[in-house]
């Protein structure tokens, strides 16, 4: 599991671990693993040059402390300096010591010439962007745009110091202006602006340096302190702030991985049956989009439930394609028993789809509601149920039930699926370049999916997802489990189909998804 915290957590975190050490040795830790990434990136560090930017916090710090490594090992290396007199006393100490020169950077309100940079930036091997990590707070000030503006016209490799600066740490939203990273060297543990869009496509490739954090963080610190597990690790941190006050006991956001998915699929045993195994039931299609009943069943066929029935006009159709159905051409309620119910696919707006959706919202039984059932479905209805409700809108399905601005969700996605979670009672999977998956219990940790791509966004692959979640629901899996182990079999499937693949494929590579994570 990767887990990413807030910035109080970690400032937490860090006071504690700081009273056990002499003083400064976190940032020389910090520094060391920046300056190792950067000699890494630059492959040769005799002779390159280097420019830091370098603002006025400990972020600055790191910068300076690592570039004064790498000046040490023959790199030429030049920190701008936002706020001279205001940039880490040590650090600059460390970074003239080693050879390193300073100038200021234009913008920059200070006494002292300010010169133009343009030229050092543009001749630059690899700029460290060193202006600001979690103390940064709003949109970049004016002369840290001017830098970020001359970093994206040189279109030189840019290495981000703990984050990019300009994007949020705690929510991965972007306000304005920020610098593009091709990698993110960041400390102790990910931050949630690291996972989350538009922010993490800010931060390139993201390396986690282990600092000694992770005994100091609430709940999986050996997760957090990036052992490279792929979520075997069954250390629990000791925490320091677990009080109930102060910083909050778990991670803001979690990211499954191979292993952690690997346990959360159901696995047959001696004693399964098909009814054992879970039946899902799935109304979704219509004469309309008779296609979507077909996507859908696809994707519940291959979820590990032992049974799918189809309720619904689609029903030729889908026996036609998938013998092994149980279809019925009527209303759910006479479909027979199921484990949990799919709604929405290509439902139409036509008055049997509305019934249709009433009828699964009125059930025991888990419940996804997808596309036309996220219209249809009345919200009381969705709040009064007493078994676990699954939406999975996109972008515009989830403006249209928070009453939004699409932008609005887009920008503000983590917020976006807590605010919906918690109106609907549900648990929402809001799909996109990362999906999240939301728990209405805001003290749950947001999951964040890593395996998506730009492809998956083609028509049909959300009905895909719909049904192998659905089945998930069936076999058991409580509903953030299901959610969220569904989108990364799903998101894995899209990047093993054949490109550009389309829904079918992705429905038919979704067993080579499973078998690559579960042996
Ligand atoms: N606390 C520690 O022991 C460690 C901290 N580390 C580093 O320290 C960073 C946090 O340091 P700080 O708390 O000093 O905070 P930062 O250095 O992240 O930022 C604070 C400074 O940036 C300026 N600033 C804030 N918002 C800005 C904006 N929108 N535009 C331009 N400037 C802005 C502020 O005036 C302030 O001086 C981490 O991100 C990490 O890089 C690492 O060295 C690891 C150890
Ligand atoms: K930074």
């Amino acid at each position: 599991m990767r887990t990413g915290y807030g910035v109080e957590t970690v400032r937490a975190a860090e006071r504690a671990l700081m009273a056990r050490l002499p003083e400064g040795a976190l940032m020389q830790r910090a520094a060391a693993g920046l300056a190792a990434a950067c000699n890494g990136l630059l492959g040769r560090t005799y002779g390159a040059r280097v420019v830091l930017l370098v603002g006025s916090g400990d972020n600055g710090g790191d910068a300076l402390y690592a570039g004064a490594r790498l000046a040490r090992r023959g790199a030429g290396v030049t920190a701008v300096l936002l706020a001279p007199e205001r940039a880490h006393e040590g650090g600059l100490t460390a970074l003239r010591a080693a050879g390193g020169r300073t100038v200021v950077a234009p913008g920059a309100v200070v006494e002292g010439v300010a010169e133009p940079v343009g030229g050092i930036i543009a001749r630059a091997d690899l700029v460290v962007d060193g202006i600001v990590g979690i103390g940064g707070k709003g949109g970049l000030r004016p002369a840290a745009v001017e830098l970020a503006d001359l970093v994206r016209e040189a279109g030189v490799p840019v290495v981000a110091v703990d984050l990019p600066s300009g994007v949020e740490a705690e929510t991965g939203e972007v306000a304005g202006v920020a610098v593009r990273a091709d990698a993110t060297v960041t400390f102790g543990t990910y931050k949630p602006g690291l996972l989350i869009d538009p922010a993490r496509e800010y931060a390139g490739a993201v390396r986690l340096i282990d600092i000694g954090l992770g005994p100091h963080l609430p709940g999986g610190a050996l997760d957090a302190a990036g052992t490279g597990s792929d979520g075997s690790g069954t250390g629990r941190g000791r925490s320091d702030d677990g009080s109930g006050k102060g910083p909050s006991p778990s991670p803001a956001v979690e990211a499954l991985q191979h292993g952690d998915v690997a346990r959360l699929l159901p696995r047959p045993d001696a004693e399964s049956d098909k009814y054992r195994r879970g039946v899902v039931g799935v109304v979704a299609g219509s004469a309309r989009y008779p296609g979507a009943a077909v996507l859908a069943v696809a994707g519940a066929l291959r979820s590990g439930a032992g049974a799918v029935r189809y309720a619904g006009p689609g029903a030729d159709t889908v026996i036609a394609r998938y013998p092994e159905t149980l279809v019925s051409a009527g209303p759910p309620r006479k479909a027979g028993r199921v484990q949990a119910w799919v709604v929405g696919p290509g439902l139409g707006d036509e008055q049997d789809a509305r019934q249709a959706v009433a009828e699964v919202l009125d059930s025991d039984v888990p419940l996804l509601v997808d596309a036309d059932g996220l219209r249809l479905m009345d919200l009381d209805a969705v709040r009064a149920r007493t078994a676990p409700t699954v939406l999975t809108p996109h972008a515009g399905e989830a403006s249209a039930l928070l009453g939004v601005p699409r932008e609005q969700v887009e920008g503000a996605r983590l917020a976006s699926v807590r605010d919906l979670a918690a109106r609907t009672a549900s648990t929402v999977l809001l799909k996109g370049s990362t999906t999240l998956v939301a728990d209405p219990d805001s003290s749950v940790p947001v999951r964040v999916n890593a395996t998506g791509t730009g492809w998956l966004a083609t028509a049909g692959t959300g009905d895909v997802l719909s049904g192998l979640i659905g089945g998930l629901l069936a076999a058991g899996l409580p509903a953030r489990d299901a959610a969220s182990a569904g989108a990364y079999v799903h998101g894995l499937a899209g990047r093993l189909a054949p490109d550009p693949p389309s829904a079918t494929n992705v429905a038919g590579a979704l067993r080579h998804a499973w078998h690559d994570i579960t042996t």
